[in-house]
């Protein structure tokens, strides 16, 4: 079971992050409660990806905090036991099959082998992969792919995990058996963060969801706030509400205070 500590799971302040002239990022606050699902809408070049990087302590921001269950992001060896990533492009070694890169990430993870063995085979079956674990990833579909980096990105039971678009190109199953697991993570406990502009995901899912427009964070509530302050009639989906809040920052901005 993942920790619980009092402060939130996920709590950053104020951040900035530039490249050279380019500012990805303009004073993003976010807090977010354990065992909840954050989904984070925006379209492409909105900052998603940078504020991945900046929540798991991968990269530092020029200004502001981040603290994960009450630990400094920048305390990189602290932190990396307390959180899960699924990047867009995860790391898989083709020559290995399934079960050997979940092994080899147990490993590098520390989890001993008989705890990695089990949990293991509980993922390849919760997963549907157990009939191909032994054969080598460069011949798996991109669903199976992305379930098995899915699951090495959970091995080591982490308190907050990123997901960074984890559905994106998949078939319909596959994308059905990442949306349960989601939700199920959450019901345990774990905080989820998702990262996604396909908008059925994070209606789907999320608790509550932040909308990302050019590197600042312009609409925060629940999808079914989110919906409300776009002003969209009852058919209105969030995605009206999103195409209405990024397509008019100005005047569609909405702080969290309100
Ligand atoms: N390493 C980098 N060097 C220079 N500019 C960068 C770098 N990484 C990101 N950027 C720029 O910062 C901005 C935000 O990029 P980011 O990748 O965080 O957005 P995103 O929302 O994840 O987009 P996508 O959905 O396309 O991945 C973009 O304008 C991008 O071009």
């Amino acid at each position: 079971m993942p920790s619980i500590d009092n402060e939130s799971a996920i709590l950053a302040t104020d951040l900035q992050k530039s490249y050279g002239s380019e500012v990805a990022l303009d004073s993003l606050t976010l807090d977010i409660p354990h065992g909840t699902v954050y989904g984070f809408l925006g379209p492409n070049g909105a900052g998603k990806t940078t504020t991945m990087r900046l929540l798991t302590g991968l990269s530092d921001p020029d200004r502001g905090s981040v603290r994960v269950c009450g630990v400094e992001a920048s305390d990189r060896r602290a932190i990396a036991g307390r959180v899960g990533y699924l990047p867009e492009t995860p790391p898989l070694y083709d020559e290995f099959s399934a079960r050997e890169q979940l092994e080899y990430v147990a490993d590098l993870r520390d989890i001993s082998r008989s705890d990695a063995r089990e949990r293991i085979d509980e993922y390849l079956d919760q997963f549907e992969l157990a009939d191909d674990a032994d054969k080598r990833i460069d011949g798996y579909s991109k669903g199976m792919k992305q379930k098995t980096a899915f699951i090495q990105s959970v091995l080591h039971d982490p308190d907050v995990l990123y997901l960074d678009e984890p559905t994106s190109g998949l078939d319909p199953r596959a994308a059905r058996t990442i949306r349960e697991s989601i939700t199920a993570f959450a019901d345990a406990g774990t905080t989820v963060f998702l990262s996604t502009h396909i908008l059925p995901v994070v209606e789907a899912v999320a608790d509550e969801i932040g909308v990302l427009f050019d590197g600042r964070l312009v609409a925060e509530g629940t999808p079914t706030e989110v919906q409300a302050r776009a002003e969209t009639d009852e058919t209105g989906s969030l995605e009206d509400a999103f195409l209405a809040v990024t397509s008019e920052p100005e005047t569609g901005m909405m702080s969290q205070s309100e």
